[in-house]
């Protein structure tokens, strides 16, 4: 029998700097509304899969810091646990962690209410082992959500995948992607679409795979995407992302294909961005402070002539560009555009506590998004500055 497990104790802040208290300062001014403060009415991913396939270790690396070893210690877990992302991250959602054993026949599987208010499902296979009875419950999952709420996006997540070789990982993700495609026309469900993602925890394609998840759920992705690929042609920049700076999963970047040397390299700098700021740059007065705040900037310039630019966007975001070295000579115009940038996203996601009509609050499904407390209005956007040489 399932119960419910309210708000899971988060991992405590451990003295390492690259872990984060929970109170480091990403949490909400004023949060006096019920809806966000309770954590009820908050779009759901639910992660879902057989026992021992890697469920929890996933949430625990992504959300929690918990390094990868680590979670070779962790328990079968027994019950739905909860657990809240709003105050430790951009994207304000709830992620629930199933049981493996979890039977939908159970009378106690409230199919409606855990369905009903889910954004996406994420379900997770064990790529080491047998996979056959995954596809089973994959599609019965896959089906009885489906029913109850069409809207949901399905996530198919293949997982541990450090343990294969490429050949063999290529095989497995052509072999699921078929049967689990095949099971569904088969049975007359062929509008369910299902998006496969290769993951592992001991590299940076789990949280590759979790910024796309996330992407899909945030409405204004586009407007974001199209910002960035504003900003990139007017400053010569190669690439740019919009870091979630807790989680290290990107809301946003720009139409470019991503290429995970990139997206690593742009991890490890926020890893140092905060390490450095932890260590040295809070005095022993400033309990209050936080290592991440609108004074955070860096650059790295590489030894094989590309640069590595971080901004502080708003207390919960960090933009990181790669972009040539000769480029860069151009700073100052990169600041400019950086500053229309900023002002931009503030206004994408206009201040929540504005009284809104009701047409513009959130979509039911959708993350709701914050700048330090805000919902989501589409604004005009300011016009750069050209890097161009004449
Ligand atoms: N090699 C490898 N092992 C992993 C990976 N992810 C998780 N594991 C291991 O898989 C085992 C099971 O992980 P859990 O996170 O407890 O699995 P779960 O799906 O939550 O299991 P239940 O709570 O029983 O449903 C642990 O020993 C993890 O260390 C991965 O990406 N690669």
């Amino acid at each position: 029998m399932s119960s419910y497990q309210d708000d899971e104790e988060g991992v405590g802040f451990d003295g390492n700097p690259s872990s984060f208290p929970k109170e480091f300062g990403y949490g909400f001014d004023g949060d006096n509304d019920v809806s966000l403060s309770t954590g009820e009415h908050k779009p759901r991913i639910l992660l879902m899969g057989l026992r021992r396939s890697g469920k929890s270790s996933i949430q625990k690396v992504v959300f929690h810091k918990m390094s990868p070893n680590e979670t070779l210690f962790l328990e079968s877990t027994n019950k739905i646990v909860k657990d809240d992302i709003n105050n430790s991250s951009f994207v304000q959602f709830q992620i629930w962690d199933f049981p493996g054993q979890i039977d939908f026949i159970d009378s106690t599987f409230d199919s409606d209410t855990i369905f009903g208010g889910c954004g996406a499902l994420v379900f997770v296979i064990d790529a080491q082992d047998d996979y056959g009875e995954a596809l089973n419950k994959l599609n019965l999952t896959v089906t009885k959500a489906y029913k109850v709420n069409p809207n949901i996006k399905f996530e198919v997540f293949i997982h541990k995948v450090d343990g294969l070789g490429d050949d063999f990982k290529m095989e497995s993700q052509r072999d699921i992607h078929q049967r689990a495609t095949d099971d569904l026309n088969d049975a007359g469900l062929d509008k369910i679409h299902l998006s496969f993602h290769l993951t592992s925890i001991y590299d940076h394609s789990i949280f590759e795979a979790f910024s796309k998840v996330v992407q899909k759920l945030i409405p204004q992705l586009p407007i974001l995407e199209n910002l960035l690929n504003i900003l990139n042609t007017n400053s010569a920049i190669e690439k740019s992302f919009l870091f979630d700076v807790v989680s290290k999963i990107y809301i946003a970047t720009d139409s470019t294909p991503v290429d995970m040397q990139s997206y690593e390299l742009c991890c490890d700098m926020i890893d140092v961005v905060i390490d450095v700021s932890w260590i040295y740059g809070i005095k022993e007065e400033q309990q209050e402070a936080t290592a991440f705040d609108e004074q955070s900037s860096s650059l790295i310039k590489l030894n094989n002539g590309t640069v590595l630019y971080l901004r502080e966007v708003n207390r919960f975001l960090a933009l990181v560009c790669i972009l040539r070295e000769d480029n860069f000579d151009r700073k100052g115009i990169i600041d400019s555009n950086f500053l229309s940038l900023r002002g931009a996203i503030q206004q994408v996601f206009e201040l929540r506590n504005k009284p809104q009509p009701s047409s513009m609050l959130t979509a039911p499904g959708s993350p709701i998004m914050t700048n330090g407390g805000g919902t989501i209005t589409p604004q005009p956007l300011p016009s750069p500055i050209s890097n161009e040489t004449s």
